[in-house]
């Protein structure tokens, strides 16, 4: 199956295992041999011939155990030692579980049954002098409900331990055990996995939260049919590299304004930089023009730092305010995309400007930052707006926004993504951000209805101004006529990408402005002339 860059939740995976099983005629039997064959190949692409040397995996009691039970003939085919620990009742194995721990009975390969409602066997590991290849976690996978206890929990604490006394890598099949397949939250402790294989999907939880535990992510394709996966309607997407290949290529002769004009309503004293960070962030994107209105102080510090953009002076002169609405809405004219919010600062009279842009603007907009605080507190200018909006809340942003404590909209950042669409209404196409490690991106249905987690990033970019940025690369896309799901997701991942390659040299400490020069690096790879199927105009990248 070509999943493309699907993601499934556990619900939605379950029922594709069903369809494909069930009604396509595909045995799960099959699928299960699939999962075992792809995770070995993989164990072995990454660490190195089994061959001669232990492989100890650690069953539980459901399919995921099933996994493993694979696994463990696979690699005694292959001339590897395999030891079974089943954490679980053979007899209570599901069908296709049950039938691979029987061949390894009559197979006779090592294994061991551990009652799971008895104490951890102190003399669990076998004495060898042969050495350990890899650590397999098949304890859990997409059926995990609850934190890990009892003999379960002993179990991950000898898998760690095992990993730990040996040098060697952890192998999860499909999920880390105890790290929830939805939400991505670690139920009670999780498996810190090397390489994580999973099966048929990406799931979400894979990726929020920055993906904890699982180490390498490899989709493994088990044969699920992709016309199976197609008539799913999945509403989720992993955001990858791929996500370059939606922005169409530029035509030679295009020129400044070919790609939209940028309005950017940013700065306040003491916050000139939002404000040219937002602008630096939408040139890096490939606007073709930027404005940026602004507190006429800060006219100087702006225009000497960004030469590229031009600026407007508004009359208040250390904060923006409604008495600047007409002089904006002139300024708006002719405008591709809007950008609010970075720097505003929370003077009571830029409430008002805010609040009334955002209901009246049809222009699609970005809102961001003290923007977003604002809205916050006026819950029906939220619920209003004038056009297509795409908000870039931070957990904190967000928790005014949704009335929530932190922690509590954190453990589903999915949910609070959604939630913030549906606080916006109904007849505006609205893209909702929750930032952070595995930015989230949920649309609502005016908008298409999706949503995405994204891969890329790094804890570098835990600094000031990586959200200036980010707000302005994503206007940038907008303002190049991108509907706002695709300008929110490619955003999200090219900033994320950008600060991945300057990490690549220093993990932390580079700042903002350089994820934005970095950003058009990313094109740099796509730059190919081939010659445009219509026009016969050269194409560049
Ligand atoms: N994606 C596919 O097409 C295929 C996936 N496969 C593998 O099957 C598992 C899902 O198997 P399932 O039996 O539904 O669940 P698990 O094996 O993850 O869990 C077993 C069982 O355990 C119970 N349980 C849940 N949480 C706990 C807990 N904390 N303590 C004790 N017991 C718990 C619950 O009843 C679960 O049902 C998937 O991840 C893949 O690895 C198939 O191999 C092939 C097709
Ligand atoms: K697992």
């Amino acid at each position: 199956m070509d999943t493309g860059n699907l993601l499934a939740s556990a619900g939605e995976m379950q029922a594709l295992d069903r369809k494909t099983i069930e009604e396509i005629g595909i045995p799960g039997a099959v699928l299960m041999e699939n999962a075992g064959r792809a995770t070995v190949a993989a164990m072995e692409r990454h660490f190195g011939p089994a061959a001669g040397k232990r492989v100890i995996i650690f069953a539980g009691p459901g399919n995921n155990g099933g996994d493993g039970l694979v696994m463990a003939r696979c690699l005694a085919d292959r001339g590897a030692l395999p030891s079974v620990l089943l954490v679980g009742d053979p007899a209570r194995l599901p069908p296709d579980a049950a039938r691979n721990w029987a061949i390894l009975e009559r197979l006779q390969v090592a294994r061991r049954v551990i009652d799971p409602n008895a104490a951890w066997p102190t003399d669990w590991q076998e004495a060898s002098s042969r050495p350990l290849h890899s650590v397999v976690d098949a304890l859990f996978g997409i059926g995990l409900t609850r934190p890990l206890s009892g003999c379960y929990l002993a179990a991950l604490h000898a898998m760690r331990d095992l990993a730990r006394a040996s040098a060697c890598p952890i192998v999860a099949a499909d999920m880390p055990s105890g790290l929830h397949s939805d939400t991505g939250a670690i139920l009670g402790e999780a498996v810190q996995a090397d390489l994580t294989v999973t099966y048929g999907l990406a799931k979400p939880g894979h990726l929020h939260n920055g993906g904890p535990r699982i180490g390498i992510l490899e989709v493994a394709d088990i044969g699920i049919p992709s016309q199976a996966a197609a008539a799913a309607n999945l509403a989720g997407r992993l955001l990858d590299g791929r996500v370059l290949a939606r922005l169409p290529p530029r035509a030679r002769t295009s020129h400044k304004g070919s790609h939209g004009h940028v309005l950017v309503l940013a700065g306040s004293t003491g916050k000139s930089g939002a404000a040219i960070l937002a602008a630096k962030g939408a040139l890096a994107s490939g606007a073709g023009l930027v404005s940026c209105a602004l507190p006429a102080a800060l006219l100087p510090i702006f225009a000497t730092a960004v030469a590229e953009a031009m600026s407007e002076p508004l009359a208040a002169s250390d904060h923006l305010a409604h008495a600047d609405l007409a002089a904006v809405a002139r300024l708006c004219a002719g405008k591709a995309a809007l950008l609010i919010g970075p720097g505003l600062g929370r003077h009571p009279e830029t409430a008002g400007l805010v609040t009334a842009l955002y209901r009246e603007r049809p222009e699609p907009m970005v809102v961001d930052a003290d923007a977003l605080n604002i809205l916050a507190a006026d819950r029906e200018a939220l619920a209003a707006p004038g056009g297509p909006r795409i908000l870039c809340p931070h957990p904190g942003e967000m928790a005014r926004l949704l009335d929530l404590p932190v922690p509590e909209l954190q453990r589903d950042r999915l949910a609070s993504a959604q939630r913030l669409c549906s606080l916006c209404g109904p007849h505006q196409p609205i893209v909702a951000l929750l930032k952070g490690a595995g930015t989230v991106v949920a649309a609502n249905k005016a908008a298409g209805g999706l949503w995405a987690v994204n891969s890329s990033g790094n804890p570098g970019m835990a600094s000031g101004g990586m959200g200036d940025v980010l707000a302005g690369v994503i206007a940038g896309l907008l303002a190049q006529h991108h509907e706002p799901w695709l300008a929110a997701c490619a955003g999200v991942w090219l900033h994320g990408a950008a600060a991945d390659l300057l990490a690549k040299e220093r993990p932390f400490g580079y700042t903002a402005g350089e994820v934005a020069a970095a950003l058009p690096r990313l094109f740099a790879d796509r730059r190919k002339k081939r010659q445009s199927p219509d026009s016969g105009e050269e194409q560049i990248c």
